[in-house]
C-alpha cells in the first residue's frame, strides 16, 4: 500500500522539510524569498515595502504577518506590481512558477525525492482557496508533480 505523509512544519525529516514553513531559500523574479511561506505570505499586500518586510521571514512569523492583510475581503493578492484574482487561472501559474523555483533549492529537493513514491497530504491547511493563499490540494499536487520532474531529470 501507497503511504500517506502529513506535511505540517514539525513533522520528522524529511517531511517536515517540505512545509512551507521551513527555512529554504529561494529566488522568484530576481526577489531573494527565505521560505516559500514568506512569498506566500507577501502576496497578501499589494504595497511593494510591505511584501519587501516579510520576504525574509521563515515558519510560522511569517505566517502570522500575513495576518495583518485585508485581502479576503478583496480576494486579489499581488505580485510585481500586478493584482492577481485568487480564484484565477493566473494566479495557479504563479504559484507553479513559485514551486519550480523551490525546486532549485537542493536541500528541499533532496527531501521532496526521499519521500519517493508516498501519497502527499496537508491536514493542516485550510481548504476553501477564498480563505488562504494555498489550499492542501494545491500544495500537494504541486509537490508531487515536482517530485516527478526531478525523478526524471536525475533518472
Ligand atoms: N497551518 C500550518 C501550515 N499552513 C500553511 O499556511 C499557508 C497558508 O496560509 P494562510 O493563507 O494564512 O492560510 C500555507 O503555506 C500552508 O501550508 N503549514 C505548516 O507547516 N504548519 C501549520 O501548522
Amino acid at each position: 500500500m501507497t503511504p500517506t505523509l502529513d506535511i505540517w512544519s514539525k513533522a520528522p525529516s524529511p517531511v517536515g522539510l517540505l512545509s512551507n514553513f521551513a527555512p529554504h531559500r529561494f529566488e522568484l523574479d530576481g526577489v531573494e524569498c527565505a521560505s516559500m511561506e514568506a512569498l506566500l505570505q507577501a502576496f497578501k499586500f499589494g504595497d511593494p515595502d510591505e511584501q519587501a518586510e516579510i520576504y525574509s521571514l521563515v515558519g510560522s512569523r511569517a505566517k502570522s504577518r500575513g495576518r495583518r492583510s485585508t485581502w479576503v475581503d478583496t480576494q486579489t493578492l499581488w505580485w510585481a506590481g500586478r493584482a492577481y484574482p485568487r480564484l484565477g487561472r493566473q494566479y495557479q501559474g504563479l504559484l507553479d512558477r513559485a514551486y519550480a523555483a523551490l525546486a532549485g533549492n537542493r536541500r528541499f529537493a533532496v527531501a521532496l525525492t526521499a519521500t519517493g513514491d508516498a501519497e502527499l497530504t496537508h491536514s493542516r491547511g485550510q481548504p476553501d482557496p477564498t480563505m488562504t493563499v494555498l489550499t492542501p490540494d494545491e500544495l500537494c499536487s504541486r509537490l508531487m508533480s515536482t517530485r516527478e520532474r526531478l525523478r526524471a531529470t536525475t533518472a
